[in-house]
């Protein structure tokens, strides 16, 4: 089976519990969701998608995440759970290789996946079911309101589980957005964890020739 592949590259997990450990991506291509500030531009924006994007065999997949040696293997997008991701997932099981998931949420997961971040989007809410089986949510902070607005969706005061507060890239210096993550983990009222993009400070993705130059939508 194949896979439209925007990107794949070896890098360290740069968000979530798992960030500074070495694990390979994989981006998919394709996205309906359509953040205004999508930093993935180029896996479905117009003006970003590249002139030809490779549909590349899951046992191919496999073996070049499997060549980099990482610890785990995040499938990313865009949105990839558009995709069937179910023999990808099996490819790298065969490589004894275990799936990371990095989603909006919003689409039905297919595949075996041993860990799963469900960063829900305003434009395509999340489906219950994905917010009950991730292991973590990651809510990207963009404007004041998005944690008031994520809480009473998703209910979060009840989720049992880390929910990370990233700043929206592009917000990243704005003060009032850092300030409305302090509070809100201060406070307590949910399994609140302050996040950040390390890996972008790194530029370490960058440090792999095989990854695409960055795509951002934000200013
Ligand atoms: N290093 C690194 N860590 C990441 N964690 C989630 C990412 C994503 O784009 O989904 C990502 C990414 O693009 N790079
Ligand atoms: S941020 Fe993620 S969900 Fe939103 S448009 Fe970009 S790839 Fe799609
Ligand atoms: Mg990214």
């Amino acid at each position: 089976m194949k896979l439209p592949v925007y990107e794949t590259f070896y890098s360290w997990q740069g968000e979530g519990c798992h960030q500074g450990r070495p694990a390979f991506f994989i981006r998919l291509f394709g996205c309906p969701v359509h953040c205004p500030w999508c930093d993935s531009a180029g896996t479905w924006h117009p003006n970003h998608i590249p002139s030809k994007i490779d549909r590349v065999e899951v046992e191919a997949l496999a073996e070049r995440a499997a060549a980099a040696n990482p610890e785990f293997v995040v499938i990313t997008g865009g949105e990839p759970a558009i995709h069937d991701l179910g023999p990808l997932t099996q490819a790298l099981a065969q490589k004894n290789l275990t799936a990371h998931l990095e989603t909006s949420g919003g689409f039905e997961i297919r595949g075996t996946f041993a860990w799963i971040t469900v960063s829900p989007k305003r434009e395509k809410p999340p489906l219950k079911e994905n917010v009950s089986q991730a292991d973590e949510l990651k809510v990207i902070v963009d404007t004041e309101d998005a944690i008031s607005y994520w809480s009473d969706e998703l209910k979060l005061a009840h989720a049992n589980k880390p929910i990370w507060l990233n700043p929206e890239w592009s917000q990243r210096n704005n003060p009032k957005i850092l300030q409305a993550i302090t509070e809100a983990v201060k406070e307590r009222k949910a399994q609140f964890r302050a996040g950040w993009q390390v890996h972008k400070n790194y530029r370490a993705d960058e440090m792999d020739p095989s990854a695409m130059p960055e795509a951002s939508l934000a200013k």
